[in-house]
């Protein structure tokens, strides 16, 4: 599914972005800290109230869905997402299948097959019966991961998805993300696991600055000047692929 944001803002901290995502396009935001990232992530998602501009979804403006129309098209993971503490994993997976459900289509073995298929994905299959109280903050974010997948959006909005994670966990969600046949937004703070993606966009102070291929957008000069670090860019003989050793910019006395 397309997703193509219009002029969009919020207050002063989303300026004028537009962006055309393309059906099945994994698209990474990046930017420092403060730059409007998880703003835009919720402006997406159709989240924000007293937004400015617009996000259409293949083509169809969201202002004119349901809020069960949007989920079934499109699933969110937040940064600091969270989920009641009476629920086991299992449960909280099973929200996943909400936007689906209706008194004449209730939850039924499709839609177990479906969770279930979902908690394998994270590799969270083994502790479906554990009480969301009890997991770490890394096994969290791959629940709240697998309750977005039971979802079964067509887009996919990650706020930081590899946060928590150890890097086994961070790779395996990378690749998992980069294999899934749906259109994928994500905020990543990792500039090298920001290279995997097909295009970036850059946030700086609100505004989009930059939007491309990840080696046309993470330049030595643009991660000098609104990442304020010096990088080295070096390659990798197995592969070809080019990755950043980042220094701290020389200070000027
Ligand atoms: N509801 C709000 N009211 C006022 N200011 C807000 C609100 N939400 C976000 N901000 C501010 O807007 C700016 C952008 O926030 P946002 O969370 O979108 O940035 P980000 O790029 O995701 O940052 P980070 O990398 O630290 O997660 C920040 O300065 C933040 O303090």
């Amino acid at each position: 599914m397309r997703i193509e944001a219009r002029n969009l803002g919020w207050r002063e901290i989303v300026r004028g972005v537009s962006v055309e995502i393309r059906k099945g396009e994994t698209f990474g935001l990046v930017g420092p800290n403060g730059s409007g990232k998880s703003t835009l992530l919720r402006l997406l998602a159709g989240l924000m109230p007293r937004a400015a501009g617009e996000v259409w979804l293949d083509g169809a403006p969201l202002a004119q869905l349901s809020r069960r129309q949007i989920a079934q098209r499109l699933a969110l993971v937040e940064q600091f997402a969270d989920t009641g503490e009476a629920l086991s994993v299992r449960d909280a997976v099973d929200l996943g299948r909400t936007p689906w459900l209706s008194p004449l289509s209730p939850f039924g073995p499709e839609d177990r097959q479906i969770v279930d298929r979902a908690l394998a994905a994270v590799g969270m299959e083994g502790m479906a019966a554990r009480a969301w109280a009890t997991l770490s903050g890394g096994e969290r974010q791959r629940v709240h991961i697998a309750r977005a997948l039971a979802q079964e959006p067509r887009v996919l909005i990650l706020d930081e998805p590899t946060n928590h994670l150890d890097i086994h966990h961070q790779l395996a969600l990378l690749g998992l993300v980069a294999a899934l046949p749906v259109t994928v937004v994500m905020a990543l703070h990792d500039l090298n696991q920001a290279m995997m993606c097909d295009r970036l966009g850059v946030m700086s102070d609100g505004r989009m600055v930059a939007c491309g291929k990840p080696a046309e957008v993470l330049t030595p000069d643009n991660l000098a000047r609104i990442f304020r670090v010096r990088a080295q860019p070096m390659i990798d003989p197995s592969d070809g692929s080019t990755l950043f050793r980042f220094l701290p910019m020389e200070t000027s006395t």
